[in-house]
């Protein structure tokens, strides 16, 4: 095994490979300009090494490799690998083509052995190194030697390296764990493109990394399956989508489509229903009611169809066009191919009687016929829109039923509206993306990650299931972090709404973001959230937790800050929404500088809403009583703010604890 000096020379040798291999992707983008033929396939291939040569580019001096598996010689498990060496890195490194790799993306095969094998199970393995980095220079590494159980670290999860990886304090976004992820991550990670899974996860266990690096190793997996049609992340809020933004691109993979659910859909969001009419719009059952509102436009034909052709008139009698009528309607996938379909049944009737005469019924003759009949069509079965359909309803949602007459006075428009007038609420967009698809079908992607996926009403679900009816997806939450009105109960009921009712459901229980003194504290409010979760057991014996009582809750928040600023870490303060203002006002007349949720900033000011999925190396949580007191799931917010903390956690109270933090 090499030494540090060798280690680091070898580190030089991969660099000065990764330089070549980047200077002949551009040199194959200069020559690829000028000589491919095709346009479609230059552009294709022009765009791809271009997108090569950046990103490689881009990784310039980053570690080259992150750890390393030299596989022994006697364990049979070793197989084709006995005596060999492998570095791993977040992408491939060749010094020639034809000779082995100098270093093996993380997501290759052979890399899970990495990250899997253990003492008890060795997997072939004799010694695992992991290699800590300043920067990028290579500072140390640390030897397991598997076969033995002896090892530099302590064990097997409890390599130093790995923990100081853990427990390092946090500054600014997101970043990939490709050289710590643990073993049950990485089985998650891994799991076949087919198979859909749905990971029920406690505060800080891994979620988001885990679904992240599913999406760049399936993407490195099924590369030209899953370029079709792309892989789709889905997250809380913008603040979010911002934190994670940076772990793709580091990953090498740009072209992942990471957006919200109010994004997707893509509405200009006009209006806020109140809760009443938001939770009905939610329910599952508005699904079937714009089914009827759209298929109740079907009607039954009142006349024969009657086409002029030249010196001919081609008929289909009332009875026949009736019977195509029922039986498209009983057949359609979606209401406008049930239409096409009847026109194409009409055009075949007339294209009969008229080879009968024969006539030549060339194209130009059958889109002539189509013409003539469409308005035969329209009578009874009209073209819809989704924005009419859904302005008619919520003009009058009585025509439909299924609603109480409570229920449909609550979402009822106060007055008839067309739907160029319409300003739609966000629930809206919702229905009118469901409409949208009963009308016509929607392209699906390759593969969809749904984070907090607990959050999601059925109508939000169902959105997603259209968007991955022939693939799979990975669904990622908690549900004690529920939060919404409409917040799932339980996985079973979620899946089944996103239409997958197969998928595993897998709990991950250790925590890795918050210390397990800030987890025994959450955990206390587990048992009154009403769900049956595990609770978290935390990987961390660092941390710190402080619980104060104070008169003036600013001057207290000041201080504190104050405090904190004083070592390295991201701070972050969060209260209950409406208490934000006063917050942060006294904050700046304190001459602290604060940034937003999404801002890059030393200190976050964040309202209790959008701390979700966020963390800070630093939490100041404001006024608990009020963060519970704010909305009708006050307690799961709060146990969402609890467990936003890296390294401390500083709880400044003016009034009563909530009971269940009470000592
Ligand atoms: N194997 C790991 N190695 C290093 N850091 C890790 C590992 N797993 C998770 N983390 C870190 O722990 C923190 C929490 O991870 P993440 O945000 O993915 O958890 P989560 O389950 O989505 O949490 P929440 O439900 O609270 O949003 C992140 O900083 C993440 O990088």
């Amino acid at each position: 095994m090499r030494d540090l000096d060798e280690e680091r020379a070898y580190a030089d040798r991969c660099r000065e490979a990764l330089r070549r291999m980047v200077a002949g992707a551009r040199e194959n983008v200069v020559v690829g300009e000028d000589t491919w033929g095709d346009r479609y396939t230059a552009e294709r291939l022009g765009f791809y090494l271009k997108t090569l040569a950046r990103d490689m580019g881009e990784e310039g001096d980053n570690p080259p490799f992150f750890g390393l598996i030299a596989y022994g010689d006697s364990d049979p498990a070793a197989g084709e690998h006995r005596r060999q060496t492998y570095y791993l890195g977040r992408r491939h490194i060749s010094d020639a083509i034809g000779r082995p790799p100098m270093v093996i993306d993380w997501r290759a095969p052979v890399s899970a052995t990495f990250y899997q094998a253990s003492a008890v199970e060795p997997r072939g393995i004799d010694t695992r190194r992991r290699f800590g980095w300043s920067g990028n220079r290579l500072t140390s590494f640390e030897d397991e030697h598997l076969q033995t159980g002896l090892g530099d670290g302590s064990g097997d999860s409890g390599s130093e390296l790995v923990r100081r990886e853990i427990e390092r304090a946090r500054v600014g976004p997101m970043r990939d764990i490709v050289a710590t992820i643990q073993p049950e991550q990485d089985t998650l990670v891994r799991t076949s493109l087919d198979v859909s899974v749905c990971i029920q996860g406690a505060p800080g266990t891994g979620k988001t990394a885990v679904g992240l690096h599913r999406a760049a190793y399936l993407l490195y997996a099924h590369r030209s399956r899953l370029e079709r049609n792309g892989v789709l992340v889905l997250g809380p809020n913008r603040a979010f989508l911002h934190y994670i933004s940076a772990v793709l691109p580091t990953l090498g993979e740009v072209d992942v489509e990471q957006t919200t659910i109010e994004q997707l859909l893509d509405r200009e969001v006009r209006a806020v229903d109140d809760p009443v009419a938001a939770a009905i719009k939610h329910d599952v059952r508005m699904a079937e009611i714009l089914r009827r509102a759209v298929y109740g436009r079907i009607g039954r034909p009142a006349q024969a169809v009657v086409v002029r052709d030249e010196s001919y008139k081609w008929r289909v009698n009332q009875h026949e066009f009736a019977e195509m009528v029922i039986e498209a309607e009983a057949d359609a996938t979606t209401y406008l191919t049930g239409r096409e379909r009847v026109i194409a049944r009409l055009v075949a009737a007339v294209q009969r009687q008229a080879e009968a005469r024969g006539q030549n019924c060339n194209g130009v003759w059958l889109r002539r016929m189509a013409r003539a009949v469409t308005p035969y069509v329209e009578e009874v079965w009209p073209v819809l829109k989704a924005d009419e359909v859904l302005a008619e309803y919520l003009s009058d949602p009585g025509q439909v039923g299924l609603l109480t007459a409570d229920e449909q006075r609550a979402i009822a428009w106060s007055r008839p509206r067309k739907a160029k007038s319409a300003r739609w609420t966000a629930a809206d967009a919702v229905l009118l993306d469901e409409v949208s698809a009963l009308l016509e079908r929607s392209p699906t992607y390759g593969h969809v990650i749904v984070d907090e996926a607990q959050d999601l009403s059925p109508m939000q679900c169902r959105a997603i299931a259209r968007r991955s009816e022939h693939t799979s997806i990975t669904v990622l939450g908690d549900l004690a972090q529920g939060t919404t009105a409409w917040a799932a109960d339980d996985w079973a009921t979620q899946l089944s709404h996103l239409g997958k009712p197969a998928a595993e459901i897998v709990a991950l229980s250790t925590g890795y973001r918050v210390p397990a003194t800030v987890v025994e504290l959450a955990n206390r409010l587990l048992d009154a959230l009403a769900v049956v979760v595990p609770p978290t057991t935390s990987f961390r014996s660092d941390g710190e937790l402080t619980i104060t009582r104070v008169d003036d809750l600013a001057a207290a928040c000041v201080e504190h800050i104050r405090g904190a600023l004083s070592v390295e870490g991201s701070i972050g303060v969060i209260a209950a929404d409406h208490q934000l203002p006063a917050v942060s006002d006294a904050l700046k007349a304190a001459g602290i500088e604060t940034s937003a949720a999404d801002g890059d900033g030393r200190v976050a000011v964040v309202p209790a809403s959008l701390a979700k999925g966020l963390e800070y190396d630093h939490v100041i949580a404001l006024e608990p009583a009020e963060i519970v007191a704010s909305e009708t799931r006050g307690l799961n917010r709060l146990y969402v703010v609890l467990t936003r903390a890296v390294s401390r956690l500083d709880i400044l109270h003016s009034r009563e604890l909530p009971p269940e933090l009470r000592t």
